[in-house]
């Protein structure tokens, strides 16, 4: 999907010669320290941020000139860190912004998304703004989930997030594994919830790919070297 990524802002390149590949159905973890490039890696698979080097492609089409629109017309949804939503736009509003990313007409909020999230359905009416922080997070996910992407990008989801809603959105993300529908490419710090759900992680450092492999086979010892502070 991506082949020798190289991006960054103005002159300074973050992305370094990345490389990595999301399978239908995998859920695949992105791990590293803070500031090692990750988000811009999201974002630069969204076509937020242009590559100088390097192509994507996803479901055998080239993706490399697509705009973000394209992209997400393409089933590519994106869940930005620290969820991006209206404040003053009620939860309904915001979940039909959701609509669109997508290719197909739907002009109502899909029964599966409120089925997924029904703090969302009983609070429909209310101000994105009024939700208690985890519960914005959900919506940022359902908002995303609402065009039916086939591939969800999640940048750091459970970030800052109480447990409960944290266990929820773990739910979500298993489900949606289940379903072998979509896949999923997540930034998460929480290892154990990686090697849980993940089948497939990369470990990202200073820009460039330095470890992968299975989630089972993720050690100790390259926690140690890539992950501990
Ligand atoms: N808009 C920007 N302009 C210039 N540099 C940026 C911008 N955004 C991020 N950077 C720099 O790019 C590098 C990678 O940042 P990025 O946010 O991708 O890391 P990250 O791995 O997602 O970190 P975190 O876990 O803290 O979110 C950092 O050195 C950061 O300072």
């Amino acid at each position: 999907m991506l082949s020798d990524v190289e991006a960054g802002y103005g002159e300074s390149m973050i992305l370094r010669g990345v490389r990595m590949k999301v399978e239908p159905g995998q859920v695949v973890c992105l791990m590293g320290r803070n500031g090692v490039g990750k988000t811009t890696l999201m974002k630069t698979i969204m076509g937020l941020i242009k590559m100088k080097r390097g192509a994507i492609s996803y479901g055998g089409k080239d993706l490399t000139h697509a705009s973000t629109d394209r992209r997400a017309k393409c089933g590519i949804g994106y869940v930005p860190q620290g969820r991006d939503i209206f404040p003053q736009l009620t939860v309904e509003e915001n979940l039909l912004l959701g609509l669109e990313a997508s290719s197909s007409r739907i002009y109502s909020v899909p029964e599966r998304v409120y089925d997924m999230f029904p703090v969302l359905y009983d609070m429909k009416r209310r101000k994105g703004g009024d939700l208690s922080g985890g519960q914005q997070q959900q919506l940022s996910i359902a908002r995303a989930l609402v065009a039916g992407p086939q591939l969800l990008l999640l940048d750091e989801p459970m970030e800052g997030i109480q447990p409960s809603i944290v266990m929820e959105i773990e739910h979500v993300i298993e489900s949606i594994k289940a379903s072998k529908q979509m896949s999923v490419l997540l930034v998460e710090q929480s290892l154990t919830f990686a090697t849980s759900i993940a089948d497939y992680y990369y470990v990202l450092d200073k820009g460039s790919i330095v470890a992968e492999g299975s989630s089972t086979q993720l050690s100790e010892e390259q926690v140690k070297k890539h992950l501990a502070v």
